[in-house]
Parts: structure tokens; sequence; C-alpha cells
């Protein structure tokens, strides 16, 4: 049946938007009680009825969604959620509503969280020199070691869960698993303690059997394992595999583990790269559980006092989205090796004596030619390639014409914001998009959810004035 040339469902549908946007709370409880409408249905444009409410400010209308189970994180076509409309007119009642039910997306109700970003272990700084406790750690049955040879992790062989998305899914060892291997390596062995906690899905693991006041959290090590014969590594149980390093296997980690993963994958590669003392070239020795190298040559400098030499290394980078003198778009680059038809920020890594701002400044003139002003920090990513720490930036340029370094990059370009809207949120990129620059598919596309380039892009979408 067809009124008015729409679809009656489509008519119910309409209806239901308008009385979003008008607060008409008394019929939306009917509809809703009559299940005529499906409560996230989008329009043309990607906005649902929790969006209309929250641009007008209905915070009523928007507690009657909730309380029917909208989904509050869908996203429009310019890739904001109601909680970004919300914001961006102001409406605070309607904020606070979503705030009761924890919804506010993560740039309003707290810091942005960057994959590899979110690391659920105390990391125990305080316990790494108690030698006889980490034994008893390391021997706990619950406890888990992740192992890596050649930085690559050990995982259950992969799972297929969607045509394109397959997950890397790190093994857990147990000391009586790998007792062989410590054996085998001896002294020379690098072993790390992450530190004390546990992932939310763990709940159904049992509670350690030790009494001390963490004993209730999983103590977590990696170790490498480089020296052992994979063969021996891969047959401690079945159906194990060594995940291809870095790519793509990093990026397929299930989120809340990928953040541990980093953080023994940064420490090992600073192992594997920094085997004697960077000041004399000494032997040194691993120290408090993988923390540090101490020189064992007798009066060697790095022994007077503290020395940076003797710690883990971290690369500041700054990573940077640059809007255009007016608004409008976003300047984007390709470096030399990107996959396919890959754009993504400028990055470069920071120098010393410089501040964050300078660094951004510099590496854009530097790689395009384009002058920036304000830098306004966002977000940033520990990066475990081998040990960067991404600082994500928006910065606003003063210039815009581009002089491509050709020296780095392959080109860059400004896209406008429609550009860029259509392929965050248009259809997913066909299998062979990464390697067949003829691929069927957009023109350009952007760098993975995993990456803070695709973050940053995504925070300037959402801060358009088009609400
Ligand atoms: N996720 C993303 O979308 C992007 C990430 N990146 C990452 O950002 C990082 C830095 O970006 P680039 O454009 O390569 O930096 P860059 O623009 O500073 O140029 C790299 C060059 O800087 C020199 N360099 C200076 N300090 C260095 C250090 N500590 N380690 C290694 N090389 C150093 C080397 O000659 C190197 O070839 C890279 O690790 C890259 O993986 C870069 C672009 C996009
Ligand atoms: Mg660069
Ligand atoms: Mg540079
Ligand atoms: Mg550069
Ligand atoms: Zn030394």
């Amino acid at each position: 049946m067809e009124t008015d040339g729409l679809p009656i469902q489509k008519q119910f549908q309409e209806h239901f938007f308008t009385c979003a946007t008008r607060g008409d709370v008394k019929t939306m409880e009917e509809v809703l009680q009559h299940g005529t409408v499906n409560i996230n249905a989008t329009n043309d444009h990607g906005w649902t009825a929790l969006m209309f409410a929250a641009r007008t400010g209905q915070d009523k209308v928007v507690r009657l969604l909730l309380d029917h189970g909208c989904d509050t994180t869908v996203m429009n076509k310019s890739c904001q959620t109601a909680a970004d409309i919300a914001t961006f007119w102001n409406h605070t009642a309607v904020l606070n509503e979503l705030e009761k039910k924890g919804q506010t997306s993560g740039s309003q109700a707290q810091n942005v969280c960057n994959y590899f970003g979110y690391n659920p272990l105390d990391r125990c700084a305080h316990k790494r020199k108690d030698a006889q406790w980490l034994e008893e750690k390391l021997r706990d049955q619950s406890t888990v070691i992740l192992l890596f040879h050649d930085l690559g992790l050990v995982v259950a062989k992969g799972e297929k869960l969607a045509a394109q998305a397959r997950v890397t899914q790190p093994c857990h060892f147990t000391f009586n698993d790998i007792a062989a291997f410590l054996e085998e390596l001896g002294t020379e062995k690098v072993l790390v303690f992450l530190g004390l906690g546990r992932l939310q899905s763990d709940k159904t693991e049992p509670s350690p059997p030790t009494s001390d006041k963490e004993g209730h959290l999983t103590a977590w090590f990696a170790l490498d394992v480089t020296s052992i014969s994979q063969e021996k590594i891969l047959s401690i149980k079945e159906g194990l595999e060594i995940a291809s390093s870095p790519f793509p296997g990093l990026f397929q980690l299930p989120e809340k583990e990928a953040g541990i993963v980093a953080q023994a994958r940064s420490l090992l590669a600073w192992h594997q790269r920094y085997k004697f003392c960077p000041t004399c070239g000494s032997t040194a020795l691993v120290e408090e559980a993988g923390y540090k190298h101490t020189c064992q040559k007798e009066g060697c400098p790095s022994l007077k006092g503290v020395h940076n030499t003797s710690y883990p290394r971290t690369d500041p980078v700054v990573i940077m989205l640059i809007v255009s003198p007016d608004g409008k778009k976003c300047l984007l680059g390709r470096g030399k090796r990107f996959p396919g038809r890959m754009y993504s920020c400028l990055a470069g890594f920071m120098e010393p004596g410089e501040t964050i701002e300078d660094a951004v400044r510099r590496e854009v003139y530097e790689e395009s030619g384009v002058r920036v002003g304000r830098v306004q920090y966002h977000s940033s990513q520990p990066f475990p390639l081998p040990a960067s720490l991404m600082i994500g930036c928006l910065g606003y340029a003063t210039s815009e014409n581009i002089t491509v370094d050709k020296e780095e990059l392959e080109d860059a370009q400004w896209f406008t914001r429609q550009q860029v809207a259509e392929v965050q949120t248009g259809a997913p990129l066909p299998t062979d998009a990464l390697t067949n620059p003829r691929a069927e598919g957009p023109s350009f596309f952007l760098p993975p959810a995993q990456a803070i380039a695709h973050q940053l892009v995504k925070a300037w979408l959402r801060m358009s004035p088009n609400l």
C-alpha cells in the first residue's frame, strides 16, 4: 500500500522523526508499543530519531528512546553521533540523559582511547626488583605468559569471523607450558613482567591460590623465544601459529588485549635492538623484570646517576590532521610505501628540543609546504613498531599551496569534508584494495579504525558545522 507516493512504512518512519524533533513523547510511546517502526532506522542522511531529538534538545524523547534500548552509537553520514549533535548545539539536558546511561561518546565523556591505547594492567613498577615475588608470580598457575618469536606473537590459529575480518587471538601460556624453554634459554633469557590485571572477558578464570593483597589479579609476562626452534614452539599445543609480524596480525587483536601486546612487543624490541650498553658497548644485564639494562663494565658512565640509555626508549611522533584556512578541507598525504590508494595524516618524528606544536608545524611544512598556525592536541597512541608514541593533533593551516616533498611522499592533497565523509561511511573496501591499485571502489581510502589517523579524521568530521 502506498499513499502520497511513499510506502506506508516510510511514512510511519518520517512521522516518527517529526515527533522526535517536536518532542511528541505520547505519540512516540504509542508507536513504539505497536512496534510499527524500527527505533534505529535512519533517513537518507543517516539520521536516527535519537539524533533528531538531540538536535532540538528533546530530552524527554531521548529518555524514552534510551528506555526502549535505541542504539546510541549510530553515526550519520557526517560521522556524528547523537551525543556529538547535542554537544554542538549545547543541549545539556540531552547530554545528561545520554550520560546517565553512560552513553556519551568517547570524545564528550572521557578521553579518546585509541587502539593499543587501552591497557588494563597495573604495571606494579614497585615489584620489579622483588625477585622472589616475581618468581612466585611466574610459577602461579593463573599467570599468563605471552611468547614472541622474532617479535611475532604466538597466537591461536586464525579464526575467520567474517569474510574479511580475522581476529588474532594471543595464546595465553602457563609456566608449565614453557618451563622447558626457560631452562633452555638459561640466564640469557629476556622475560618481562608486564603487570597485574584481568581482561574484562576473563571473569570465568579461577582465582589464583595466592593470598597477597593483589592475589585476585592475574600476572602477565612476555618471553622472547626467538632462539627456540619454531617447531618446538608450535608443538606446545595444537592450533598455534606465529602471527605475521607486524601486519596484519598486530591490528587484528582483541581491543582489550592490544595494549598489553603493544607494551610487550615494544619492550622485547628494545631488548632486541639494544643488546649492548649504548654508552660503552660492553655487555649489559637485563634487570628490574625486563625494564632496565645494567652495563657490566666497571667505571662505565652509564652506571653513574640515572642514564636514560639504561631504560626502555620511546620515540615521540607527531601525527596531524591539517584543516584548511576555510575549515572545509583537510590535508592528507600518500607515503611512498602506502598500500593501494591509501591517504593518511602527515606524520613525523619529533626532534630533540622541540615542542609538539613546533614539530607539527615543521613536519607539515617539510612534507607539504603548508604553513600551520594553531595546533590542538587530540589523543595519543602507543605504536609498537617498534616503540613510538603517536601524538595526534589537529592543526589549522594559514596557507593553502602545496609543494609535495617527493623524497618522502608520493602525493599530498586537500580533500573536502564530503569526500572524506563518503569514504569514512561508505561501503567496506574490496578485499584487494590494499594491494591492487586498480581494485574496484573509491578513488582513495583512509587507514582503518585502528590507526590514530582514522580517529583524527573522524574527530574533524564530528566538528562539522553541518549539523
Ligand atoms: N597511522 C598513520 O596513518 C601513519 C603513521 N605513520 C607512522 O609515523 C611514524 C613517523 O612518520 P614518518 O613519516 O616516517 O616520519 P618522518 O616524516 O620524520 O620521516 C621519517 C624519516 O625521519 C628520519 N627519522 C628521524 N627520527 C627517527 C626515528 N626516531 N626513527 C626512525 N626514523 C627517524 C628517518 O630518516 C626516516 O626515514 C612512522 O613510524 C609511521 O609508521 C606515518 C604516517 C601515517
Ligand atoms: Mg612523515
Ligand atoms: Mg622527520
Ligand atoms: Mg617528514
Ligand atoms: Zn657501559
